[in-house]
């Protein structure tokens, strides 16, 4: 099991001390999709000179043109993108068209998927990496959380998970229960006012269930 810090900030400057701060206790770093959208690709060629020796991934969230955007992020440096399940079935397979040209990975989040079953069995056929089992901020400020739906998948699905939203030391273990292939933790870390303490906290407890 993996735990993946998602990096929601809006700059690059924030962003490289809270990977530098915690990247002794992280397995993915994630640049996410408004760091992305406001510091633009320039940060993942950056991140990953840092960082060489650690898995990057860019929450691209693509909804069109898989593979012309995955294919400047791979250029770039990242290891691993994400395309949105909601996406035509065409765009997701051009993410992983990209990724097999490039030797790099797929995630494909399931974020308002509303038959996440029978879309994770599609893309597993097509050849994704991972499902991804997310509930968006604005999900979880309505009072959502991913757990129900881990559950699920993780009983009538094959392919890896993952699993992001809202994820702090309080839900780690029923999280952890479920034995996603990768924990993704943002707000936790990123907005504690020790980022490392509470990373290695995390790591320690995916560690020990690995
Ligand atoms: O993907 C995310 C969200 O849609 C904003 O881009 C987050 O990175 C993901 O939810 C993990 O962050 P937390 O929910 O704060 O743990």
């Amino acid at each position: 099991m993996k735990l993946q810090l998602a990096i929601d900030v809006l700059t690059s400057e924030e962003a490289l001390v809270l990977a530098k701060k915690t990247s002794k206790y992280i397995d993915i770093i994630e640049i996410g999709t408004p760091l992305i959208k406001h510091e633009g690709v320039r940060l993942i060629s950056l991140m990953k000179a840092l960082h060489p020796k650690k898995e990057l991934l860019v929450d691209l969230k693509t909804m069109d043109v898989g593979e012309y955007e995955a294919d400047f992020c791979f250029e770039a440096g990242a290891d691993i993108v994400t395309v949105l399940g909601v996406a035509d079935i065409k765009t997701i397979e051009g993410a992983i068209v990209s990724a097999k040209k490039h030797g790099k990975k797929v995630v494909v989040d399931m974020i308002n998927v509303a038959d996440k079953i029978t879309r994770a069995k599609e893309v597993a056929e097509l050849g994704a990496d991972y499902v991804g089992i997310h509930s968006g901020i604005d999900q979880q400020n309505a009072g959502q959380s991913p757990l129900a739906d881990l559950k699920k998948l993780s009983k009538a699905v094959d392919i890896p998970l993952v699993v992001a939203g809202g994820i702090n030391l309080d839900t780690l273990d029923e999280i952890i229960a479920c034995k996603p292939e990768v924990v993704v933790v943002g707000g936790a870390i990123t907005g504690a006012k020790n980022p490392k303490k509470i990373a290695k906290k995390i790591s320690k407890k995916i560690r020990k269930a690995s």
